[in-house]
């Protein structure tokens, strides 16, 4: 009885796992996800300027670009095929107030390159964030009155903004305040406005999280931010509140739900996508991406490999695509791979 094999086999019967393991070949002929260019959309940062590429020292390979280089990217974005862009204006600090009354402008900065990028590259989708936390003096999502930050009137400000954002061509609206109602108001406001055909993917769920670091370092709001999300953003915690949560922007008429961060968040993903049926999109957030990023310089982790891991298991979680960082690195790869 030294046959180990005999007493496996003894246990298991005619069930044995590895079969399916044994060769590359038959791997590939049993792999139930697999990611590919379809899978990615790329968050972008735009600065006010031209000819920019200021690289963002906590994010290793990404840049805050003028609207000039943000046109090249969707070039690019678009030969790899990217399927979509989302942007995020770092806004000039002169322009930010109280009420991030900048946000309404027709010729902001997240405007005027979403007009850019129609016009050039008009076979990419462009999908604009709405949230007033680039254009506020204090760093917040929201109107902040007295200590709080004031939901209704920060949703009628969000509306007219996501129909200026429309009106300068945007193909999604992306809202990522996490106001109660805005799903509704957006939806109306944007139909009102001749819209219907303008998507709105919602971030649904979108958790208080420390993940977000090196993104407020990118659009210059940590120094500002006074406090925390905690009031308005989800609890780490709750998974039943997310769902919950998510069930209302469903009702209100989003098109596709979002969770973010990424990768702590799997569950979530899994119960959006169960629960609703909806295409549901991870935000793989700064601070996934800047971990990754710092362990493979440091020799700990090897990079391209937990980036392709990651990604693949947002799909194995449910998702039908990716927020992140990596996606023209990734896109390259796939695209040299065949
Ligand atoms: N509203 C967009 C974000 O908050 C992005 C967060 C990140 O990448 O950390």
């Amino acid at each position: 009885m030294t046959d180990k094999t005999h007493l496996v086999d003894a246990v298991t019967g005619h069930r044995r796992m590895r079969r399916l393991r044994k060769a590359d070949w038959q791997r590939r002929m049993v792999q139930e996800n697999r990611l590919t260019v379809d899978d990615l959309i790329w968050p972008i940062f735009v600065v006010p300027g031209s000819n920019i590429l200021d690289p963002i020292a906590a994010m290793p390979g990404v840049y805050r670009m003028s609207v000039d280089k943000a046109v090249e990217a969707a070039k690019e974005a678009a030969d790899l095929g990217i399927p979509a862009l989302a942007t995020f204006p770092n806004v000039e600090m002169a322009l930010r107030d109280q009420t991030g009354s900048e946000v309404l402008k027709s010729n902001n900065l997240l405007n005027q390159v979403t007009a850019a990028i129609k016009k050039a590259v008009p076979n990419i989708g462009v999908i604009t964030d709405v949230a007033l936390d680039p254009f506020t003096s204090h760093g917040h999502d929201g109107i902040l009155r007295d200590g709080e930050i004031v939901n209704d009137e920060t949703v009628d400000q969000l509306v007219r903004a996501a129909i200026a954002q429309a009106d300068a061509g945007s193909d999604i609206i992306a809202p990522s305040d996490m106001m109660d109602g805005r799903i509704g108001a957006i939806r109306r406001g944007l139909d009102a406005a001749g819209h219907q055909d303008v998507g709105i993917m919602s971030y649904a769920t979108k958790f208080a999280s420390c993940y977000y670091g090196p993104y407020r370092e990118a659009i210059s709001t940590s120094g500002l931010l006074k406090g925390d999300k905690k009031s308005y953003y989800i609890d780490p915690a709750n998974g039943t509140e997310a769902v919950r949560d998510a069930a209302l922007d469903v009702e209100e008429g989003a098109d596709m739900l979002m969770v973010k961060p990424g990768l702590p968040y799997l569950d979530i993903c899994w119960r959006l996508k169960d629960a609703f049926g909806l295409p549901v999109f991870a935000y793989q957030v700064s601070g996934e991406y800047s971990q990754i990023k710092a362990a493979a310089a440091n020799g700990w982790i090897d990079g391209e490999r937990a980036m392709l891991e990651t990604l693949l298991c947002f799909k194995r979680a449910g998702c039908d695509g990716i927020l992140t960082y990596f996606a023209p690195e990734v896109a390259r790869l796939l695209a040299k791979q065949g």
